[in-house]
């Protein structure tokens, strides 16, 4: 079988000429938990938003299940958005709205969420929703607006937002960077769990090693835009992260 993603040689290239990624290859296998770590600039979301397309790669390319993305059209784009959902490190929730239209909005698309009364929403939408804001923990905040949470229930609706597209992939971009550290723990266990109950392959983005080591099952080192480590969290010795951080 395909591995769900593999990428080969990708290369961004910015418009103002920074080589943010310089031929980066890897792939990974349905459920892996990989966490990619490095210096700040070292081109960690670059990958992931070329993963999704939310970046353009300069070359390269990236293979979904086995297709490439890169011919995918404006349709087919939304569809492998739905399929590989993101998590971003400033939550990027509809801050006016409530915590359920935020899910509503992961499920259906902007405009359906936006356009209906909550009352227009069928059953089984609202019903899934309600039962993700459950698992999540947020039963009580589901009527409440984003803006009126703590940054770590805001995440908590930001996985909920993306768990509602059913995805086969969540990409995680520093999503505990603006968290303290029992609240990244709580974000890191739920998105842990999310991987190992319902078969989600997850790429978090992370500063911190530590917690990449706890809750990896992989571990991915970018320096200047190429891997230099891809291993399990055991191989990471104190050597090879003074080397992804000060090479
Ligand atoms: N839109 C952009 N235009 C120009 N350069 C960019 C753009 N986005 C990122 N870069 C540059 O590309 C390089 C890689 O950035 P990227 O954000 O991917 O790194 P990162 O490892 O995620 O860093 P951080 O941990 O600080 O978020 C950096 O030099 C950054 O300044």
């Amino acid at each position: 079988m395909a591995a769900i993603l593999e990428i080969r040689n990708l290369k961004k290239v910015y418009a103002d000429g920074t080589a943010a990624l310089q031929g980066v290859s890897l792939q990974v296998e349905r459920g892996e938990f990989v966490a990619v770590i490095g210096p700040s600039g070292a081109g960690k979301s670059t990958l992931l938003r070329c993963i999704n397309r939310l970046v353009e790669p300069t070359e390269g390319a990236v293979l979904f299940n086995g297709t490439d993305t890169s011919k995918a059209g404006g349709q087919q784009v939304r569809k492998l958005r739905r399929e590989v959902g993101m998590i971003f490190q400033g939550f990027n929730l509809i801050q006016r709205v409530s915590v359920l239209r935020n899910v509503l909005h992961g499920r259906l698309g902007y405009m359906s969420s936006m356009t209906g009364a909550l009352g227009f929403y069928s059953k089984r939408d609202t019903e899934e929703a309600h039962s993700i804001l459950q698992r999540l923990g947020l039963n009580q905040q589901m009527y409440k607006r984003a803006d009126e949470l703590s940054g770590g229930q805001q995440q908590r609706v930001g996985i909920a937002r993306a768990l509602s597209q059913k995805p086969q992939v969540i990409l995680a971009d520093e999503p505990i960077a603006s968290l303290d550290p029992v609240t990244s723990e709580n974000i890191m266990q739920y998105l842990y769990t999310i991987c190992r109950e319902d078969g989600i392959t997850c790429l978090v983005n992370l500063h911190q090693v530590e917690v990449a080591r706890k809750y990896a099952t992989r571990i991915i080192g970018i320096h200047k835009g190429a891997v230099v480590f891809d291993g399990a969290p055991d191989e990471l010795t104190d050597e090879v992260t003074g080397l992804i951080y000060n090479k």
